[in-house]
């Protein structure tokens, strides 16, 4: 799936982000190693702590159906800010993709940056640091 088709398809998601508290959209796309593609959108809750982002919503749905490694994602929002994953979904992504995933970071005018997931996660703890 080009780079194009990925961000219509998170902007597509976008659109069911439930953030009527901090009014803040968020929309991810994955496509993992065979090439399914996940979408997912923020989901906050009353109890603010219990809120999902949008990029582990999509992580989640595509692990619960079986795959175990991701590719490539990107993410969008509803502002002209460049999309900037926080820290847990770092961590989460870094289970599931390799240092040389693809990571875009799209605002909502169409425009992004590519990044290697190492970029975004340098020294990230991983399985390996247990053995
Ligand atoms: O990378 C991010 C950062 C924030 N959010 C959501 C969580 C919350 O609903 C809103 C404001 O933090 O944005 C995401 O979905 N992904
Ligand atoms: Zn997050």
């Amino acid at each position: 799936m080009d780079e194009q088709k990925l961000f219509d398809t998170a902007m597509a998601a976008m659109k069911n982000a439930y953030a009527p508290y901090s009014h803040y959209s968020v929309g991810a796309t994955i496509v993992t190693t065979g090439g399914a593609i996940y979408s997912g959108v923020n989901i906050e809750n009353a109890s603010y702590g219990l809120t999902n982002c949008a990029e582990r919503t999509a992580i989640f749905k595509a692990v619960s159906e079986g795959h175990r490694k991701i590719k490539a994602i990107i993410i969008v929002n509803g502002t002209s800010e460049m999309s900037k994953p926080c820290g847990a979904c770092r961590q989460v992504m870094s289970e599931f993709m390799d240092a040389d995933g693809q990571v875009f970071l799209a605002n909502k005018d169409n425009d992004y940056k590519e990044f290697t997931f190492d970029q975004i996660l340098p020294l990230a703890f991983s399985e390996k640091d247990m053995d």
